[in-house]
């Protein structure tokens, strides 16, 4: 399924990854990992439990730095980049477990999203140094553009731990979103939601789309990403096995036989199985629909 505001390809991707591999001792996490991500779109990483899928996230945004290959990004090679100087470049995450703090107003957390990402000082953020005060009007702006372009703008000066769980979520999209980036990566955004929440959180990541941002995500729940994603990359054991439209990684064999693997091999993908999915397909290979 492809969004009705998806733009034709440019041609040019926005990130690049050429044979992307990082080891930790004698686990290959990820392993020559080669793909494209179209800017204007929403890209699911998918794959079973321990497919290297977090760990993708990680190279990309520049927490971990590879053992091999390069990333590639609007053009200029980022492999070597800090973390900060990534997120300067426009890439911006969130976590699986999404940091807010809770006793802060929403607006603060969002500021401090702006501050720790772009200056990577959380402690200045937190102390509010000099050098800090400086720039408080700046992030105060970009904070709160994040937070309308989350629909949070009227509870900016709430505490963000009065807020609900999707609340929540939209706060921690919010603090990645304070430093504008081109192209965000969300690492399970609908983990700990309920149907009607993660309904509220396809919308608002098709708005953000519509408004010219590109997403990857990390899902679990195949309805979200079945929904949402004009393209899916799978992971399975540190490589990818498929990268299509989500009508083409369903039918794909590779790709079925990745999920029914792991689901008979004590099922990893750890969910239940929904009633009438279409046999053969990887709705039907125990994957959680939420
Ligand atoms: N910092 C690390 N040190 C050692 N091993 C790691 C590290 N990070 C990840 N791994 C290992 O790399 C493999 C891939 O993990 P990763 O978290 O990327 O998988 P995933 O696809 O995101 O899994 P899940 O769906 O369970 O979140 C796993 O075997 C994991 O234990």
């Amino acid at each position: 399924m492809t969004n009705p505001s998806t733009p034709p390809l440019s041609g040019a991707p926005l990130l690049e990854v050429q044979g992307l591999g990082i080891r930790f001792g004698g686990l290959h996490a990820v392993r020559d990992v080669t793909a494209q991500l179209q800017p204007g779109r929403i890209t699911a990483i998918i794959g079973p439990n321990g497919a290297g899928k977090s760990t993708f996230f990680n190279l990309i945004s520049g927490f971990y730095k590879p053992t091999s290959g390069r990333i590639i990004f609007r053009g200029e090679d980022i492999t070597p980049l800090r973390t900060h100087l990534v997120v300067g470049r426009g890439i911006a995450r969130t976590f699986q477990t999404t940091t807010i703090y809770q006793e802060l107003s929403v607006l603060d957390n969002a500021m401090i999203g702006h501050r720790v990402r772009t200056r990577a000082g959380l402690l200045d953020a937190l102390l509010r140094t000099g050098r800090e005060r400086h720039d408080e009007s700046e992030s105060r702006a970009g904070a709160m553009r994040a937070l309308e372009r989350v629909g949070l703008a009227g509870q900016a000066a709430l505490p963000a731990g009065a807020l609900n769980q999707e609340g929540k979520k939209r706060v921690g999209i919010a603090m990645a979103l304070a430093s504008d980036p081109h192209l965000l990566l969300l690492d399970e955004p609908a983990a700990g939601m309920n149907p009607e929440e993660t309904e509220n959180l396809m919308g608002l990541i098709r708005q953000l789309v519509s408004g010219g941002l590109s997403i990857a995500l990390v899902e679990h729940k195949m309805n979200l990403v079945m929904g949402l994603a004009d393209d899916i990359l799978v992971l399975h054991h540190g490589q990818k096995i498929a990268q299509g439209t989500p009508a083409q990684i369903t039918r794909d064999p590779a790709v079925v036989e990745a999920y029914l693997g792991s689901h008979a091999h004590g099922g990893q993908m750890g969910q239940e199985q929904e009633q009438g999915g279409q046999p053969g397909t990887v709705q039907d290979a125990g994957v959680d629909h939420a």
